[in-house]
């Protein structure tokens, strides 16, 4: 890794906030412990409807990796939850899902954050999302320092599964621009994912391929927020899948009984991907297996 590369510049869209929005970044570590590496911080988006121990596993995993391979430094990571206006089957009020990601992150973890700004307003995409991140960070924080207070720009990346990861080869779901900002200017951390091939996932975006980092899962764990989603519509347990605040949030406030407010909506289709059907599919063969019990 050349950690002498020029970090990317604060871009020059304008952002809309939702009311009373403020950055969270009382957890950000500001002060670079070897002036060597380069700033990192760590983007998942996602539902999170509801967030799983996956979830938080993947920013684990990308810590080991990122110690281990390249010449980075996570300053912070951060679960930023869609906005309602995605419409996706299961998808739960957007307060309740980034009510889920703060009990989650305070309370199991140290250093993850929940960014409700692309979920409390119109639907944002993955590439406008980043570039928030990289305004609030570089530009507004004015970023971060090395020991002796010289100033560094952080650079954002995308964590993501496999799964998230495939669907940029299939046709209309990216825009080719926003592909070049995320892969190409930015760059993303990919964690393997039970049934996503990860070198088919990465194939046609080779010409980014200095910029993706793939990471294999030593143990293995296919909990899916779809699986929990149906255990509970079915009344069965979930605790130890999530951390144990989340399920007793789900509990208290009787969540995911039914399909939920999208369940079958036709203007999700824009978004429908491959993984989307196939998780259908397993769904279906899941209560087929339920019934029978
Ligand atoms: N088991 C898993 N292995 C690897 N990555 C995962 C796993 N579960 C979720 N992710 C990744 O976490 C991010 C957020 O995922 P998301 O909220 O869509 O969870 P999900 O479990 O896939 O949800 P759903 O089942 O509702 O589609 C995505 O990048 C997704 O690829
Ligand atoms: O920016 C895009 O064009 C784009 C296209 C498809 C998916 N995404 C994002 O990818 C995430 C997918 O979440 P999910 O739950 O559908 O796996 C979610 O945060 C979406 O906003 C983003």
């Amino acid at each position: 890794m050349d950690t002498s590369s020029p970090p990317p510049s604060s871009p020059t869209r304008t952002f809309s906030n939702p009311p009373n929005y403020s950055f969270p970044h009382h957890r950000l570590n500001r002060v670079l412990r070897n002036p060597e590496k380069q700033p990192i911080v760590l983007v998942a988006c996602g539902s999170f409807s509801p967030v799983t121990y996956l979830h938080l596993r993947m920013f684990e995993m990308a810590v080991d990796y990122v110690r281990q391979n390249t010449d980075f430094e996570i300053m912070g990571g951060y679960l930023s939850p869609v906005s309602d206006m995605y419409k996706k089957p299961g998808l739960l009020a957007a307060h309740h899902r980034v009510t889920m990601c703060t009990l989650a992150t305070e309370q199991t973890s140290h250093w993850l954050m929940v960014d409700p700004w692309e979920a409390f307003q119109s639907y944002q995409r993955t590439a406008v999302v980043l570039d928030h991140f990289d305004y609030e960070i570089n530009t507004v924080l004015g970023g971060v320092q090395t020991p002796d207070g010289e100033h560094r720009n952080v650079r954002v990346m995308l964590l993501a599964g496999s799964d998230l990861i495939s669907t940029m080869s299939e046709p209309g779901v990216w825009s080719e621009e926003d592909l070049d900002h995320i892969l190409g200017r930015y760059g993303c951390f990919i964690i393997e994912r039970a049934g996503s091939d990860m070198d088919q996932a990465t194939d046609n975006l080779a010409r980014w391929r200095h910029n993706i980092y793939l990471i294999s899962q030593l143990i293995q764990n296919d909990v899916s927020s779809t699986k929990v989603r149906l255990f509970l519509r079915r009344g069965l347990s979930v605790r130890y899948l999530l951390p144990s605040p989340v399920v007793d949030y789900i509990e208290e406030h009787g969540l995911y009984k039914d399909e939920g407010p999208n369940a079958s909506n036709s203007n999700y289709s824009k978004h429908l991907h491959h993984k989307d059907v196939e998780k259908a599919k397993a769904e279906d063969k899941d209560v087929i297996a339920l019934k029978k019990t």
